[in-house]
Formats: structure tokens, C-alpha cells, sequence
């Protein structure tokens, strides 16, 4: 019976169900479960995780025992060096529902932790602690070799100082992710933090990599033990070794003193949770706590190590923890139209313009559509009828086809520009890069946002584009507000705001200046390091790939690449120069007052309500040379906090004897 209304539900008609139509839709939901993994391990997912959370839940209810259910994760390739893991690395067991959740820490003794959204590694040392190789999940039994990348990875020791040295191997799993607060810096080379992270760890040519591995951190959640043969040491002879109790917050322990960051998991006690409103409330403060990672869902696990290994796995899951996700809220509506857009590099993006509905209180006019064959895979059309949702990765994003379109959607074969596209991959791709304004359209947006000029949104750049008043980034600095009264939606303010906005970005530093011309190669991170390696402009324009290549992070396509585009911009730049000043870069240059500045080489953290922006501390804080940091750990210097706060970083800065001060002491000093 429940197949039937959960197959009238998702096609939301009726018809006759036979044993044939079911087998089909079962193999059908099967390979786009294949399909979805695989774009998704390589950081390349194109639906949110609701909507392939789904799809999995479809199949268990179709067919419970089908074999892609007990899949964990999927190889990236057949080439590459694989490790075999010593225990496998499963995936977790899954709930939506917080009754669920609730029968099972009141059957068991449980500890929360965050479920970071990043990439699981193995990282393994030998006997004396050295750090031996390290590598992916890959498809739980085997892995990816990472160990070149984790090489960059700060936050992952090279060397580990056990107090059995010299008996035990070890392994440490954790979490490697990409802080959010490091990601504007990069969104010139992925669309999302997610893809971020299997981006830089799948790229084989790991000197490319660099700059992003040292942004990574590495959160970790577990350590096995072997012994010298490579024996598995079970948790109850593993309490004996390290003498502790048989208890995750022990082992816990026994990570941060081999100085491996743990606190940024937030591991929380469970306590006083007596019925699912106690639940509902302590879910709800956990997912509000502030945190410089995406979470895609709170881990449960038993709390007592001996007892969660005695409950063993399932070919897909450890049976002793449970992963509760939050579904996002979902409403149906229908394609109005479909809407393409040209960008910088010529890759042809859709989105889906809606009837519009209310999604957890905001209005959603748009769905993106992502590339040809997602439209393809999805049947969407005009008229289509689809459910929307709005989720914490991609927002928003449609989640199936409820109704299909009485006609279906043709792809476009020429650009806007009129040129032929060529399909590569999922992509349609416009190659013409002498004629397609359509691309400039994108450098120009991009010169604007890049720039951050207040007010002035894409949208009004592309208006402004579309009435032919700006071909090249310096005739921003020519229009005026008589020019842009013409365009349609435009009124005397607004007009006067975009136009006073752009003439008060005249003064542009190096680095940012160098960002907004879209060099190949050239996202904001690359740039800030040749900014601060030329000072000026001028010596940046002297720049040769050997320059380049000499600096690390550096390999000779990329140098290549960088200084051919900055040639290819000379003009615009010499344009730009009419109008703008570039102010020079002194990061590099470390002055006397800084060198004796008490802050100097700090890493300090602000929490709390503090009397001025955090923004006016930060900046007076760079130029004293000291670094503004996200978290407290070990190696944080000071955390700067008003009240003794019940704040996880307060409670890290005790952990980990970091100095506390209040603002006024840490003003005082600045
Ligand atoms: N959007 C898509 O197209 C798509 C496709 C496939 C899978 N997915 C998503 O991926 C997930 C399933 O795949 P999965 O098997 O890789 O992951 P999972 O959800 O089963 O979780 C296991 C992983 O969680 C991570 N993790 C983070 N914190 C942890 C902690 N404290 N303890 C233990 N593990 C922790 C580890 O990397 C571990 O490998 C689902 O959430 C699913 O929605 C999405
Ligand atoms: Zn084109």
C-alpha cells in the first residue's frame, strides 16, 4: 500500500501500477542516486542534500535491500594511488525526524557533535609518530592518497609525541574543511565552499593547490590504535593503554593533547533531555551557535567507547551513531520561463524564473537550473510544475519535477552573442572569446564587485551595460546621473547614489585593484601575495614568469597564464589609470613601529558585544601586525571578551590557557 501512494504522490497522477513500472522507477531512482554521488564526491553537486537525501529515501521505501544503499561514497578514479584503509570508513545512519532521534539517546548514552561539512580524511603515523600517509574516505575501503596535499594542511601535526611511543601506530580521522570566512577569497575558483575542499584534494598537480591547502583546517573526531603488525587495538584494551575511562570525551582528550584541534567540533554533553521538546530546544541551540564552517547536520553518538564498538556496523554505517539532518521547508510552484547567462569563461548557466512562492519567509522568484544536461536529467521546462527548496547549501534549488511541461525545453545551440556553443560535459560552452560582449558583461559585473562599491548591485551593472553606456571598466567612472535617467527603473536618487558610489571608489589598493581585472589565475588571494611582493603597480606590470615562479604556490602554467592576461589588459588598465589611483601595497614591508608593536605575530580572537565594530579592531589589528582569528585553540594568544560568557571560545581559552582580556585591557595596549 505505501508504494502505491508514495508512487501516485511523486508522480502526482493515476494510473495502473504494475510490477514492470515499479522495477523501472526503481532503476531509474537507483542510477540517479549513481549519478548524483558521483558529481558529489568530486565536488560537483548540482542538487542540494534534501534533494538527494530523497531520492535515498525513495529507493529504502521502494526497495530496501537495493545494493546503491549500502554504497559508501564513490571511487574518484581508477588511476590514482589507493590506500586501503585499515578499518573501513563508513558513512553515518541518517534521520529527519526528532522522534527518531529522541528513542535513541534515550536508549543510549550519547555526546552531540557538529557534522562539519567537509571531507573525511585518514591520517596515519608510525610507531615513533611520524606522519606516514594520509588519505581519503573514497569508497570505505579504499582511499585516495592524499599525503602530498596534507604535507600544506597546517592544522594536521607531522609529528605526534604519544606517551607509548614506540609500540603503537596510529590513526586519526577527522574532518577537513573550508572556513567559510576564507571562501570570498576564492570565488573566482569554485562555485561553493563544498566543492572546495574534493576540488583542491582531487587535483593531481598538488604545487596548483597550495594556496588553498593552507587555508584548510582539519578538525578530527576519532584515533584508532594498531599495534606494531598493524593489529586493531579494540576500545576496552585502548582505555587500559591510556588509562582513561571508556568514554568519547576521554578520547577526546587524549586528541587535544597531541595538540589536534577538537574544540571547533563543539562536542556537546547531553544532559536533562527528558522528552522531544527538550529535544526540539536543544537542537535549535546548537544549530544557532556561530561557526566559521557549514554543518550539514548534528552527529549523536554513544557516549561510552566500548559499548558503541560492541554495537559494530552495517556495511554502510557504525549502528552506534546517528546523524540528524535538518530538511529544509519546500513548496511547489511552476517554471515561467528559463533564462541563460553567458560567463566570464563562456559557461552557459540556467536558471528558472517562477511563479513566485514564500520559502521560510522569503519570497523565491528564481531557481538555478545549473547547467544542460541538469535540465536535461530533470525534464524542466516552461510550464513545468516543480518543488522548491530552500536548504542551508544551495538556496534555492528545485528539488524534483512534480508535473511535467506539455513541451519540453530546447536547448540553445548559439550564444547570446550568435555564436555556435559547443557541449562539453554537462556544459554548453560559447568559444568565441573575440566577439562575445556577453563575456565582458560578466568582467564588468565582475570589475564592480569585485570592488565592493556600495549600492551598486549586478543588476543595476547589467542595466547599465544593456543601454550600451559601459563597454570597458572605465567608463563606469564617465557616467553621470543625466546618462543614467535614460535607462528605464532609474530615478533622480538612485541615479545620483550609483553615480556618487562609483566616484568614491577612485582610490583602489593594489591587491584589489588586481582582483577586479579578472586575470586568469588571478583570485583575490593570488593577487593580495603579488600585491604584496611588488608594492606598486608598476613593478606588477614588470612582473615575468620567472618572478612568479620563483614565489611559492607558483607552477609555470599558472605563472603563465597570469602574466599573459595582465599583458592582454594593458589597455584597460591604462584607461582604468585615467581615473583611478592605485594605492601601493606595504604588507610587505614590516616597519620598525610594527616589529615592536606588543600585538605583533599575535593571534588574537574577539568575541561577544565589544564597544566599537569588530571591522575598526580587525584593521588596527593588521596593522600592528597581528592576526584576527576565528577560533580559540593552543596556539591563539589572547581572546578578547567583555564577560566571563558561557561562549564556546570563552570555555576554549580555558582549556587551553589562553590570556583573556577584557576590551579595555586590550585596547589599552593598541
Ligand atoms: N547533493 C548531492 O548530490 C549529494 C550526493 C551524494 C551524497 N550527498 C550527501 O552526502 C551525505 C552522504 O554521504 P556520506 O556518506 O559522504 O556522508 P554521511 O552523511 O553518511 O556522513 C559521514 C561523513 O560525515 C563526516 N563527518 C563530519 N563530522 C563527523 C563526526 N563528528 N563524526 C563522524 N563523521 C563526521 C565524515 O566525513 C563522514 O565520512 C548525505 O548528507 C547526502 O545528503 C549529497
Ligand atoms: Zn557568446
Amino acid at each position: 500500500m505505501k508504494i502505491v501512494i508514495t508512487l501516485l504522490g511523486s508522480l502526482g497522477g493515476i494510473f495502473v501500477i504494475t510490477k514492470k513500472n515499479i522495477k523501472i522507477e526503481i532503476e531509474n531512482i537507483a542510477s540517479q542516486i549513481l549519478y548524483h554521488k558521483k558529481l558529489y564526491y568530486k565536488g560537483k553537486s548540482i542538487i542540494s542534500d534534501a534533494e538527494y537525501d530523497a531520492l535515498e529515501q525513495k529507493l529504502k521505501e521502494l526497495a530496501p535491500n537495493h545494493p546503491v544503499l549500502s554504497l559508501v561514497g564513490y571511487p574518484f578514479s581508477e588511476t590514482n594511488n589507493k590506500i586501503s584503509h585499515n578499518l573501513p570508513m563508513l558513512s553515518l545512519a541518517k534521520t529527519y525526524s526528532i522522534e527518531d532521534l529522541f528513542e535513541f539517546i534515550n536508549k543510549y548514552e550519547c555526546v552531540a557533535m557538529d557534522k562539519i561539512d567537509g571531507m573525511a580524511l585518514s591520517i596515519e603515523y608510525d610507531e615513533n609518530g611520524n606522519f606516514l600517509r594520509a588519505s581519503t574516505r573514497g569508497n570505505g575501503k579504499f582511499g585516495e592518497d592524499v599525503t602530498e596535499h596534507v604535507y600544506h594542511i597546517k592544522d594536521i601535526s607531522k609529528k605526534i609525541i604519544l606517551n607509548s611511543s614506540g609500540k603503537y601506530k596510529i590513526e586519526i580521522r577527522g574532518e577537513v574543511y573550508f572556513p567559510l570566512s576564507e571562501f570570498p577569497k576564492f570565488t573566482d575558483r569554485f562555485d561553493s565552499f563544498r566543492n572546495a575542499v574534493p576540488g583542491t584534494l582531487g587535483r593531481k598537480d598538488v604545487e596548483e593547490a597550495v594556496d588553498v591547502l593552507r587555508v584548510l583546517k582539519f578538525c578530527v573526531y576519532d584515533i584508532l590504535v594498531f599495534d606494531k603488525d598493524d593489529n586493531y587495538i579494540p576500545a576496552r584494551n585502548f582505555s587500559k593503554i591510556f588509562s582513561i575511562e571508556s568514554d568519547y570525551f576521554e578520547k577526546i582528550n587524549i586528541l587535544e593533547s597531541l595538540s589536534f584541534i577538537t574544540e571547533t567540533s563543539h562536542i556537546s554533553e547531553i544532559n536533562n533531555i527528558k522528552n522531544v521538546e527538550n529535544l526540539t530546544t536543544f537542537l535549535k541551540e546548537l544549530y544557532s551557535i556561530e561557526r566559521d564552517y557549514q554543518i550539514d547536520g548534528i552527529v549523536f553518538r554513544l557516549r561510552d567507547e566500548i559499548i558503541w564498538e560492541s554495537l559494530g556496523n552495517t556495511a554502510h554505517h557504525p549502528r552506534g551513531s546517528l546523524a540528524f539532518k535538518q530538511a529544509g521547508e519546500t513548496a511547489e510552484t511552476e517554471i515561467q520561463a528559463i533564462e541563460v547567462n553567458v560567463g566570464r569563461s563562456g559557461k552557459i548557466s540556467f536558471r528558472a524564473k517562477l511563479n513566485p512562492v514564500y520559502l521560510s519567509g522569503a519570497k523565491i522568484s528564481y531557481a538555478t537550473l545549473h547547467n544542460a544536461e541538469f535540465i536535461e536529467q530533470g525534464e524542466y521546462a516552461v510550464g513545468a510544475k516543480v518543488e522548491i527548496i530552500r536548504s542551508g547549501e544551495v538556496i534555492p534549488a528545485i528539488l524534483r519535477l512534480v508535473e511535467p511541461a506539455e513541451k519540453k525545453f530546447k536547448l540553445p545551440s548559439i550564444c547570446l552573442c550568435g555564436s555556435l556553443l559547443t557541449r562539453k560535459g554537462p556544459d554548453l560552452l560559447c568559444l568565441d572569446n573575440k566577439n562575445c560582449t556577453f563575456k565582458d558583461q560578466e568582467s564588468l559585473v565582475y570589475y564592480v564587485s569585485s570592488l565592493d562599491i556600495m549600492g551598486v548591485s549586478d543588476k543595476i551593472i547589467m542595466k547599465i551595460r544593456e543601454a550600451g553606456l559601459v563597454q570597458e571598466p572605465a567608463d563606469f567612472y564617465k557616467l553621470n546621473v543625466e546618462d543614467l535617467l535614460q535607462i528605464e527603473g532609474f530615478a533622480q536618487k538612485s541615479s545620483e547614489n550609483v553615480v556618487a558610489a562609483i566616484q568614491a571608489s577612485r582610490q583602489i589598493p593594489l591587491a584589489k585593484f588586481l582582483t577586479s581585472l579578472g586575470l586568469k589565475r588571478g583570485g583575490a588571494v593570488k593577487c593580495q601575495e603579488v600585491a604584496k611582493k611588488c608594492g606598486t603597480l608598476n613593478n606588477t606590470l614588470k612582473l615575468s614568469v620567472e618572478d612568479l615562479l620563483s614565489e611559492k604556490g607558483w607552477a609555470q602554467k599558472s605563472a603563465e597564464d597570469f602574466v599573459e592576461s595582465l599583458k592582454n589588459k594593458e589597455h584597460v588598465i591604462e584607461n582604468l589609470l585615467k581615473f583611478v589611483t592605485v594605492l601601493n601595497d606595504d604588507s610587505g614591508i614590516i616597519t620598525d613601529q610594527q616589529k615592536n608593536h606588543p600585538y605583533f605575530g599575535k593571534n588574537i580572537c574577539i568575541t561577544g558585544a565589544l564597544s566599537r565594530p569588530r571591522e575598526e579592531y580587525k584593521a588596527m589589528l593588521e596593522k600592528a601586525g597581528a592576526k584576527l582569528v576565528s577560533s580559540v585553540s593552543s596556539k591563539t594568544d589572547f581572546l578578547v571578551c567583555n564577560e566571563t560568557s558561557s561562549s564556546s571560545k570563552y570555555k576554549d581559552a580555558i582549556k587551553h590557557n589562553v590570556q583573556i582580556l577584557s576590551e579595555v585591557e586590550f585596547s589599552d595596549k593598541l
